[in-house]
């Protein structure tokens, strides 16, 4: 649990493989959530505010500047009220995060998913061994407690339906246990 009791609202990290759902997911988050969240895709932050230090065109991705990156997101994660969609969290500070939630997808899904995208080849392939690896889950495991990751399986309309009933009910509980 985050050690910022002065949030009124949490922060909740949506986090996984580029193609595993995390926009997607928090899209229908924010809109359902019985409390106002704002949906902070962050990669587009990054490319908007020209938070990077140029564009690699090999892996067809912005080279990002973390310091730059906190400091654009600090305040809006002091306040609360966020979900922080990323395929990275390891950068967030622990402070940061109330719940981490790590998409997983089979990966001939997550093939098809980034196939239709018009990625690269070699692109897909090293998300696509990322997603067998696990890298995204081990970096949250490494950067979070244990007790605020979950790691959620995002492969039909049924899995983001469940997935986001269940934060929700996060949500009202973190809302009850900070209002007492
Ligand atoms: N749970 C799911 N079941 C089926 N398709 C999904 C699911 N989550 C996402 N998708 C689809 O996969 C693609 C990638 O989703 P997106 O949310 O953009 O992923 P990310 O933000 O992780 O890169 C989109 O076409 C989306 O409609």
């Amino acid at each position: 649990m985050s050690t910022d009791t002065q949030r009124r609202s949490p922060v909740i990290i949506i986090t996984g493989t580029p193609g595993t759902g995390k926009s997607t997911h928090a899209q229908l988050l924010a809109e359902e959530s019985p409390i106002p969240l704002r949906h902070i895709n962050v990669g587009e932050v990054v490319k908007e505010k020209s938070l990077h230090e140029g564009f690699d065109s090999e892996w067809q991705s912005y080279t990002v500047d973390e310091d730059k990156l906190l400091d654009e997101l600090e305040p809006l994660a002091s306040e609360g009220g966020v979900i922080l969609d990323w395929h990275t969290c390891e950068v967030f500070p622990e402070r940061w995060a109330d719940l981490v939630v790590v998409l997983r997808c089979d990966h001939t899904q997550l093939w098809e998913r980034l196939e239709k995208r018009a990625y690269p080849l070699k692109k897909i392939q090293e998300n696509n061994q990322a997603e067998i690896m696990q890298v995204v889950l081990d970096e949250a495991r490494s950067s979070y407690p244990a007790e605020i990751i979950v790691e959620l399986k995002s492969e039909s309309m049924e899995d983001l339906e469940s997935n986001v009933a269940r934060i929700i009910q996060w949500i009202q509980a973190w809302k009850a246990n900070h209002e007492s």
